[in-house]
């Protein structure tokens, strides 16, 4: 079950990766960006820009995913250093769970201290609507549970402890700051905050497992973000994360509704724009220290 020493995630392979990407770009990032499905704009809007295709990147993994491009970005935004992915990998692709979230432990080798995950996802909460930004408050691993894990296996002490404590997942300064920056911005009428629950995909869900999910307490459900969410925190960097609501999920047995990818991508494009500018203020609003917000 666990992955042997030579399994291209190691400690030293990350180091590696990190050695090269720091000798090629001479951005040194403060914040790191997972675009979500269809939100790889979010990349574009980066200055200065020095691109690497995910191909060419030593030990990296490749994108699958349409609306997921395979290319990290380096350059800043509104004057601060940041990485971007634009693409991101999720289970389904048949990626090992450490594999799928190396990203974040290079990018903590690059320097980085906090980290923006953005997803696509299902509406559980009915009072949800398609195109709302949900600021995660909180997950739901229910696969991480039964030992789908990213820390199962040796824990490598140079990244983090043993058993990571994870009721302070998601940053509460930072989902604070999150809902400033959203009211300045005229957002507040699609802004909400909930927990999201991840699946292993690729089907979408089933009527009763939406209905199922909500009443655990899940507002929304994808097949990502969390396993990232973990291993960032394993390894010390800030959390923030978002959902946009790109469909509701269908919980009743006489809706002739379909979840389909398309109408994900559809959803991500209509919202770019404000996502772009939402996530711009917020990264100018991070102070690069730990501890203070402006
Ligand atoms: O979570 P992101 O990468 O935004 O993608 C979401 O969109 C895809 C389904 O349409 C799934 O991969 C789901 O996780
Ligand atoms: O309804 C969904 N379920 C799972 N993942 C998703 N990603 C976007 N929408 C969904």
């Amino acid at each position: 079950m666990f992955p042997d020493s030579n399994n291209g995630y190691s400690y030293e392979d990350c180091q590696a990766t990190a050695d090269w990407l720091l000798a090629q770009a001479a951005v040194r990032p403060q914040v790191a960006i997972v675009c979500g499905s269809g939100m790889g704009g979010l990349a574009d809007t980066l200055k200065d820009q020095v691109a690497f295709n995910y191909k060419d990147i030593p030990n990296f993994p490749l994108s699958t995913v349409p609306g997921h491009a395979g290319r990290l970005v380096f350059g800043t935004l509104k004057g601060r250093p940041c990485v971007c992915m634009q693409g991101r990998f999720h289970l389904y692709e048949g990626y090992p769970i450490q594999k799928i979230t190396k990203p974040m432990r290079i990018f903590a080798l690059l320097g980085v201290e906090t980290v923006i995950l953005t997803n696509a996802a299902g509406g559980l909460n009915q009072d949800f609507k398609v195109g709302d930004i949900m600021i995660i408050k909180n997950h739901i691993n229910i696969a991480g549970f039964a030992g789908n894990h990213p820390l199962a296996g040796p824990n490598d002490d140079r990244f983090g402890v043993r058993f990571p404590c994870m009721s302070d997942a998601y940053d509460r300064d930072l989902q604070q700051l999150a809902l400033d920056v959203g009211q300045e911005l005229g957002y507040g009428d699609f802004l909400r905050d909930g927990v999201y629950c991840v699946v292993g995909g690729p089907s979408f869900e089933t009527i009763a497992e939406c209905r199922m999910l909500h009443k655990l307490g899940a507002d929304a459900v994808g097949m990502s973000t969390v396993h990232e969410t973990i291993v960032a925190r394993h390894c010390g960097m800030r959390v923030f994360a978002l959902s946009l609501i790109t469909n509701k999920a269908v919980m009743e047995y006489d809706s002739e509704e379909k979840a389909n990818h398309e109408e994900v991508l559809e959803t991500s494009r209509v919202r770019a724009s404000q996502l772009e500018t939402f996530v711009s203020n917020l990264v100018s609003r991070i102070k690069p220290s730990k501890l203070s917000y402006s």
